[in-house]
């Protein structure tokens, strides 16, 4: 592979990933699109700067976030009432513009046998957050995927969300939230849960 893996003057932060020609050639293109001389001296390092970014962005698709939810604890000393994790921060990017998406979530899950560390939680929400998404997408995948391998009583996830495909072009409407919510199990077949778990997530 061709590329620039060590760029001397790319010293300090993360280990340096390599990037090929082809990748850091387009986003020289992007910049030249833009309007911009890729050759300025500001800009020389740019392409490297946005591809390596473009991999952190991206992590999530080098992980299986199911593998979080591998290491149960069945002994929690009978506690059968709801888990609830909130007001978790994250961000992801719009599969429409590659424009940031920045919000938080909520999950909840009525155990079974079943009881995960509350980080994993947090966990499997980077875990499909960092990738390309609609927020839609995003929600079920979280719920769904908890669904699967805690075979839980119910599931309930709700992320609110700016778009900057909304904010910072487009229709330009700064401040607007997109909230997007799955229940399942005991979350959508009974109404007393649901309400308990809305009112436990401050809803
Ligand atoms: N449902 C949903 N829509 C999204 C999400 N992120 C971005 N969008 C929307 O995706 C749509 C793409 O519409 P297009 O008409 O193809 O693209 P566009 O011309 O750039 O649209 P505008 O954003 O309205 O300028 C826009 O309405 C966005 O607001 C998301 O997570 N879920
Ligand atoms: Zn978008």
């Amino acid at each position: 592979m061709t590329g620039s893996p060590d760029d001397g003057d790319l010293v300090s932060g993360a280990p340096k990933i390599a990037v090929p020609d082809d990748v850091a050639d387009a986003v020289r293109t992007l910049i030249r699109w833009a309007g911009d001389d890729p050759t300025r001296e500001g800009l020389i390092d740019t392409p490297l700067r946005v591809a390596r970014a473009w991999k952190e962005y991206a992590k999530g698709y080098t992980e299986e976030p199911a593998l979080h939810l591998s290491r149960t604890f069945e002994e929690v000393g009978g506690y059968d009432e709801i888990v609830l994790l909130k007001d978790i921060p994250f961000q992801s990017h719009c599969e429409h513009h590659l424009a940031p998406i920045i919000g938080r979530a909520a999950i909840a899950y009525l155990p079974g046998d079943k009881v995960v560390g509350i980080s994993k939680l947090a966990r499997v929400l980077h875990g499909f957050a960092r990738r390309l998404q609609v927020q839609e997408r995003l929600t079920a995948e979280v719920a769904d995927c908890i669904w699967e391998n805690l075979e839980p009583k119910g599931v309930a996830v709700v992320i609110e969300a700016s778009h900057a495909c909304m904010t910072a072009r487009g229709v330009g409407t700064p401040g607007v939230m997109m909230t997007t919510s799955r229940m399942m199990g005991c979350f959508r077949d009974d109404e007393r849960s649901r309400k308990e778990v809305l009112a436990l997530m401050g809803y």
